[in-house]
């Protein structure tokens, strides 16, 4: 059994000394795989959806005696102020591994089990923010994603006092110093894929191209509100009243809360806003014990491509989570903070569910339901977790701990959270099987025949167009236009080999953000600018990608649709006795994401191959 906090005080020269024991014996920490001074975007594996990391901060001055007491009761307990005892111990930074010592209480006496929690990375209480953020951040290239048209969302979960806070502001304020500089250098990159004689404002020639617009909102129970709104009112205890904010979804899908948007233009207005919003969560937090571990804050910037105003708008989320009560710490809270306990816990559950089932469908090819409706804190988060979004989107979750060995329950409960998240990415399968209607099958040649076919068919569209008003100007002079012939030679305007190169294919044209294939399809430009202005070329780019990026979205939600209707078909034989091929017995373990057992019964559906859980 483990043991309550006090107790673990109690028995703390015992746990230490186990604790030694098993130092002895440990094998050496591994450290990060690429020194920090050579850590580069991109570095590593960009295929993961979802990255999950854990954090234990260093013990504070003082902290051990003033938060944990001996039991008063037991004779034997020492009256020395109580030290300081590690709850957790850093294995490897790269790949992450955590081992929580947890300690228990025997007929024998106190005993420490070690448990071991995996995740991709471990920040021990020595790193500092600097090194989380380049880690984190800035190898997985999450503001580059932001800024070319995808969304980038990272969380901060863990127990109250375990670092969220101190791990996400500092992620914020590096975000408003790097943000702008990466923004500048991406927006050159664009603007010379443009030709040499496109930089014609001082916009374009220092790469400034992009609108950012940040919202901060918080979610309190179940009830958001809007950070940056100022009220004078006050509830009769002294906290503000700020305007509930509605967050549902608009009749075209989108959740839009009505938030007060501020542009920023420079890392100083994005440093200046942050730090407004976080100075009203903190009064809050004061005046309300502690409301900063009780609410969701959720800081979102928007991003938009001023040269590409009809293209997705990127957007970069981060989230600091409210602690993860555990009942036992709020039964003793009034009926409102057990009620927003209540709901937070919910959210939680509910954002883990999601989590997981995206980490599955990137690892297994998607073939889960995410339950992002089921709540307003994943609601708000619908961009990461739509399946039907055309946005590509990465998440990354930092689970954090206490340092300290009488918080190990909530430890363990905060790294079984998280580590489930953690996935590998799947292993490189045989060729698929050639599916006209599924782009992700197509060879060079079938990918270059359908570019031709849609530049061809964009182009004539044009062609048509300009004939219209030719035509109706003649019409004017009274005078009559031949009829354009259906099969009128038209120039295309661009070199489709040099937009999929021999060796590449719609698969991978199919990774690439819309900024990136506009880019390419610009320098495959062949007509000159009075043939297609860079505008045109521009419009023609985003409807091409747009297009693919419809056909493979249509084509992983039928074959989605088609195991779905499988699973249900042979989950029933499977009650009823009809017995699917090789499906002989149910498994237990945790229920999938979609609520059937998905990994269960996605095994049955694949010929029965045994067990793997959801
Ligand atoms: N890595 C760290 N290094 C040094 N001090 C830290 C570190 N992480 C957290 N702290 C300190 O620990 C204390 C608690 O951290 P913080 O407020 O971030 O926790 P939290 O999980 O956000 O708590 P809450 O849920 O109550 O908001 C703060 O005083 C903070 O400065």
């Amino acid at each position: 059994m483990a043991s309550s906090a006090t107790v673990t005080t109690t028995q703390l020269p015992t746990y230490r000394a186990l604790l030694e024991e098993w130092e002895n014996k440990r094998a050496p920490v591994k450290g990060f795989s690429v020194p920090l001074a050579e850590l580069k975007p991109l570095t590593k594996d960009a295929s993961k959806d979802v990255i999950v990391a854990f954090r234990t901060r260093p013990s504070l001055p003082n902290e051990a005696a003033e938060k944990f007491h001996a039991n008063p009761d037991d004779e034997n307990a020492s009256t020395e102020p109580v030290e300081f005892c590690a709850g957790v111990t850093v294995a490897s930074a790269e790949p992450g591994v955590f081992v929580a010592h947890v300690p228990g209480m025997k007929w024998n006496g106190p005993t420490l089990a070690h448990e071991t929690y995996e995740a991709d990375l471990a920040f021990g209480p020595d790193v500092e923010n600097e090194e989380v953020f380049q880690r984190t951040v800035v190898v997985n290239d999450l503001l580059a994603l932001s800024l070319s048209g995808g969304v980038a969302c990272i969380l901060a979960y863990g127990q109250t006092g375990s670092g969220k806070t101190f791990t996400m502001e500092s992620i914020e304020h590096r975000v408003a110093r790097d943000l702008f500089d990466t923004a500048r250098a991406v927006g050159r990159r664009f603007v010379q894929a443009q030709g040499p004689d496109t930089a014609s404002s001082p916009e374009l020639e220092t790469g400034d191209i992009f609108e950012f617009q940040v919202t901060f909102l918080e979610l309190l129970g179940r009830h958001a509100s809007d950070l940056l709104e100022v009220t004078d009112k006050v509830d009769e205890q002294g906290n503000p009243i700020r305007t509930e904010v509605a967050v549902r979804e608009d009749k075209v899908g989108n959740v839009r809360p009505n938030l007060i948007s501020t542009a920023v233009r420079t890392s100083e207005e994005l440093e200046a806003l942050i730090n407004r919003a976080l100075s009203h969560r903190r009064t809050t937090a004061t005046l309300r014990n502690a409301t900063s571990s009780r609410s969701h804050a959720m800081l979102t910037i928007t991003i938009k491509n001023t040269l590409l105003p009809y293209a997705e708008e990127g957007q970069l989320i981060l989230v600091d989570l409210a602690g993860s009560e555990r009942y036992e710490d709020s039964k003793d809270h009034d009926k409102q903070r057990m009620e927003e306990a209540r709901e937070n816990n919910k959210s939680l559950m509910n954002l883990k569910e999601c989590v997981r089932a995206k980490a599955k469908m990137a690892a297994e090819d998607g073939f889960v339901h995410i339950p992002w409706r089921a709540n307003k804190l994943t609601m708000l988060l619908k961009p990461i977790f739509d399946i039907e979004s055309r946005q590509p989107s990465k998440a990354m979750i930092i689970a954090h701990v206490s340092p300290h060995i009488q918080d190990t329950v909530h430890s363990t409960n905060t790294l079984s959270y998280a580590a489930p998240f953690l996935t590998i990415p799947p292993k490189p399968r045989g060729p698929v099987p050639y599916d006209a209607e599924d782009p992700r099958t197509w060879d060079h040649d079938k990918t270059i025949e359908w570019l031709t076919k849609y530049f061809t068919k964009l182009a004539r569209k044009s062609q048509l167009a300009e004939w219209k008003v030719k035509a109706r100007a003649a019409e004017l002079a009274g005078r009559r236009l031949k009829p354009l012939p259906e099969d009128a030679p038209v120039d295309i305007g661009v070199d489709v080999l040099k937009i999929c190169p021999p060796g590449s294919t719609a698969k991978n044209l199919g990774t690439l953000y819309t900024p990136q294939f506009v880019e390419a399809c610009l320098a495959a430009r062949t007509a000159s600018d009075d043939k297609l202005t860079q505008d045109q070329l521009k419009m023609r780019a985003v409807d091409v990608i747009g297009n693919l990026f419809y056909l493979i979205l249509t084509a992983k939600t039928r074959k989605r649709n088609e195991i779905m209707k499988s699973r249900k078909k042979l989950v029933t034989n499977d009650v009823y006795g009809g017995g699917a091929a090789g499906a002989g017995r149910r498994c237990g373990g945790p229920r999938g994401a979609d609520g059937a057992g998905a990994g269960m019964v996605r095994d049955y559906a694949e010929g029965g191959q045994g067990c793997k859980g959801g």
